[in-house]
């Protein structure tokens, strides 16, 4: 089974005065469990309204989306919050850290809304997942005294945190130096390949595009594979091709 799944999916904008604005237009794609993913995409092409899309903070115009075979437009809010919330992390290009609260803090906050166990080993839950991202010294250090590779550790860990099944990356390394972007890259993978997570990154540069399994490209709304190689999850499928898997 797809772990989300996009069926001619169309996203339109009223704007006032104006024209309905199509942005997202016959969208397919499917990203199986483990599955890496990417898509490159000018800006304005649409890649950000497909995230949220991916991420259940917007609903499709007309189309479905699905969760584990499950209607996402069909749900509740309630019950889409709660399944975002336990199933999928964002990171984001700008870290989007709370400036005033340390390290632990930033991670331990995902798990406030966790339940039973995880909710009271929050503190130590977190501290784990800041000592995988080789930050397990600098637990009290406030955002603003870390660098930009590991203010971006602290957000991998806060997104992880949860250990979501779907991790969705905009541009995660768009703030960073090529190399410090790499190794933030590499600790992505590494955490995501160790607990089975998909992950889904939109990303300008082909260098981060190419460590994917399964690469697309966005142009106006329009979501077209570019190229698929063996490995992780297979069967992603966009307008019409399927992505073949050897
Ligand atoms: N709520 C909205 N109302 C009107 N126009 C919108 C709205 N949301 C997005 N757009 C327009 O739709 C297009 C796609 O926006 P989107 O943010 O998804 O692009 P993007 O590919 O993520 O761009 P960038 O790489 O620059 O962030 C843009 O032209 C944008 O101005």
């Amino acid at each position: 089974m797809s772990l989300i799944e996009l069926t001619d999916a169309t996203r339109t904008v009223l704007i006032p005065d104006a024209e309905p604005l199509t942005i997202l237009d016959g969208v397919n794609l499917r990203v199986d469990p483990g599955e890496r993913v990417s898509i490159v995409g000018r800006s304005g092409s649409g890649k950000s309204t497909l995230l949220n899309l991916l991420g259940m903070l917007d609903l499709p115009t007309t189309g479905e989306l699905t969760f584990e075979g499950e209607s996402v437009t069909a749900m509740k809010s309630g019950r889409r919050d709660r399944v975002r919330g336990s199933n999928v992390g964002f990171v984001f290009q700008q870290f989007n850290l709370l400036d005033g609260r340390t390290a632990l803090e930033n991670v331990t906050m995902p798990l406030l809304y966790a339940r039973g166990p995880r909710f009271w080993a929050r503190e130590r839950l977190a501290a784990d997942m800041l000592d995988r991202v080789g930050l397990g010294h600098r637990l009290s250090a406030l955002p603003a005294s870390l660098s930009g590779g590991e203010q971006q550790r602290v957000a991998i860990a806060r997104a992880l945190v949860r250990q979501p099944k779907l991790i969705l990356a905009d541009e995660p390394t768009g703030a960073l130096d090529v190399e410090t972007g790499q190794s933030v890259m590499t600790l992505i993978d590494d955490i995501v390949r160790e607990e089975n997570a998909a992950l889904v990154t939109i990303t300008h540069d082909p260098a981060i595009a190419a460590r994917s399994d399964t690469h697309f490209r966005l142009d106006r709304g329009v979501l077209s594979v570019t190229d698929a190689r063996a490995g992780v999850g297979a069967g992603a499928s966009a307008e019409g091709t399927t992505a073949v898997v050897l």
